[in-house]
């Protein structure tokens, strides 16, 4: 970690971020040539190979478990390659630590946020930099400068004086994002760079890449969002378990051929076609009130029986705080809550469970599984929390039966349900927390980015579970900065500083209409 002491007044070194010490830069020619990997017999790559020009991006597509992120762990020193080469400019290196990739002005952002939780934005910004100074020592204000630097460029004031565990998931990732952009580079690799985002947040990062590429860097861009990788992209190398199944020209595609490409075969899309039937008129949960200062307040909702409830709002806008204070994730300081004609107020998320009420949270790493525990016991796990019944009794042979459906139905890529879940890849590990609340059989499921790191066949399947279950009489509300997918929504309630602005109904509830109800000022909405 580079010696760096969380309450030091110097950070520890970067080289340095601030002008005129900073090495010159220019852009490198990567490829990868050959590489196979294995975990325990099960193969990760087999034969994998890419290659980037200077100041080119290329995308990385796949399914669930193709192998995109340990193609960029080995090139990040984090795992090594069984056999295959790295040639920068030509010539073969060994990086066999994150510390040579580092070296080789390589830098990453990763689909698991590697911050350290209790340090600082600003500490975490540190992390990994080389010191050229006697002692290691840098400016700090030198360091804030440039991220407050980057920052502005994403349109987004960084938060660097908090311990990142304080903030929410989508401003820890633009923390990480700011650390992978910052640094001089020859290379940035963005593993899921804008799965909080949305478009118009989205569009401010094509535009630093932009500026980088201008400048030389490559780029390697992995997202399941294929219509950003379209936009994005210069070429697009499409990985099918383990194996490079082809390299295109990013504007010989659309979105249906990537698709096909991708999965090796058809997959319904989804249209704007809005949500399957109607919600029932009796309300489940009504909300007034709620809030938390100064991030939340005066939170005004109602959720009906079997509605989709879509709730759209910018980073930093309060959405994932709401979902908390529903569940006592953190607690409410005003407001009532009325949930099927009965007073409600969670405590813990295990007492909003009993009531019938789960969210499935955004950092499914940290708050949604026991990564040490197998796909079996994570899917398990929330059913018998929600047991209301005394009597309830564990039954093996039911619970294995009902997780072998439930692997099935969320297409979860395992060999076995023994297996572990940090043994799976980051959009199947998704889908197990999905799956788990889902077996629960919640009367209120708060699903908060439910299609982050999910890929383009699974996400049509969660579609589908998600409106079936709300066909149940499932109360939904949903989250997401993917505006196009909250045409599966009833209504759109829009969330601006921590409060309810207002909402449309899913009919018009558009990407440019929501995109422009987030960004206008409060004296100019004219919501319905
Ligand atoms: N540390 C590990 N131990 C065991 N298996 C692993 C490990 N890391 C990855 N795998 C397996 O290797 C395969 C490729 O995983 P990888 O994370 O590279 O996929 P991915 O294409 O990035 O998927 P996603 O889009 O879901 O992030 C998966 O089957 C995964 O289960």
């Amino acid at each position: 970690m580079s010696g760096v002491q969380p309450e030091c007044d110097a950070v520890p070194d970067t080289r340095d971020p601030a002008g005129a010490r900073q090495p010159r830069r220019h852009g490198v020619s990567l490829a990868m040539e050959g590489i196979s990997k294995q975990f325990g017999g099960a193969i990760a790559l087999d034969n994998a190979s890419i290659s980037l020009a200077p100041g080119r991006v290329l995308g990385l597509c796949g399914a669930n478990g193709a192998g995109k992120s340990t193609l960029v762990r080995i090139l990040a020193g984090a795992e090594q390659a069984d056999s295959g080469r790295i040639l920068v400019d030509g010539r073969e290196v060994r990086i066999d630590s994150p510390r040579a990739a580092t070296a080789l002005g390589l830098s990453f952002v990763h689909q698991e946020l590697n911050l350290v939780p209790k340090f600082s934005g600003l500490q975490n910004l540190a992390l990994g930099y080389r010191s050229t100074r006697p002692l290691g020592i840098i400016d700090r204000r030198a360091l804030r400068a440039r991220a407050d630097e980057v920052g502005e460029m994403l349109g987004y004031r960084i938060t660097l004086d908090v311990p990142v565990e304080r903030l929410p998931v989508a401003e820890r990732w633009m923390v990480s994002l700011t650390r992978g952009l910052m640094r001089p580079a020859n290379l940035v690799a963005l593993d899921e760079p804008t799965a909080s985002f949305t478009a118009e947040e989205a569009e401010r990062l094509y535009r630093v890449i932009e500026q980088l590429t201008a400048a030389g860097v490559g780029i390697l861009y992995i997202s399941h969002r294929l219509d950003e990788v379209l936009q994005v992209t210069d070429q697009i190398c499409v990985l099918r378990n383990g194996t490079v199944v082809g390299t295109y020209e990013s504007d010989s595609l659309d979105v249906r051929a990537l698709t096909h490409h991708i999965v090796g075969r058809e997959v319904e899309l989804l249209e704007r076609r809005g949500p399957v039937g109607a919600p029932g008129e009796r309300v489940r949960l009504s909300v007034r009130g709620l809030g938390r200062p100064p991030q939340i307040h005066g939170v005004d909702f109602d959720l009906r029986e079997g509605e989709i409830l879509g709730v759209a709002g910018l980073v930093g806008s309060g959405r994932t705080e709401i979902a908390r204070l529903l569940v006592g994730a953190d607690s409410a300081t005003s407001g009532t809550m009325v949930l099927d004609g009965e007073p409600y107020r969670a405590r813990t998320p295990h007492q909003a469970i009993r009531r019938g009420v789960c969210l499935v949270p955004e950092e499914r790493r940290s708050q949604g599984l026991v990564l040490s525990g197998s796909i079996e016991d994570n899917l398990q796990m929330a059913a018998m929390g929600a047991s209301r019944r005394m009597s309830a009794v564990y039954r093996p042979r039911a619970a294995r039966r009902i997780t072998k459906s439930l692997i099935h139905r969320f297409g979860i890529k395992s060999r076995s349900p023994r297996d572990p879940v940090h043994s799976l890849s980051g959009g199947n590990q998704q889908k197990v927390v999905l799956g788990k609340y889902v077996r629960s059989e919640p009367s209120v499921l708060i699903l908060d980015e439910p299609t982050v790191g999910v890929d383009v066949g699974a996400r049509a399947d969660i579609y589908r579970i998600i409106t079936e279950l709300a066909g149940t009489g499932c109360s939904v509300l949903m989250i997401s900065s993917d505006f196009d997918e909250l045409a599966i929504c009833h209504r759109v309630i829009v969330v601006r500083a921590g409060t309810v602005v207002g909402s449309v109904d899913g009919a018009s509830a558009t990407k440019s209409r929501l995109t422009e109800l987030c960004f206008a000022r409060f004296d100019e909405q004219e919501i319905t």
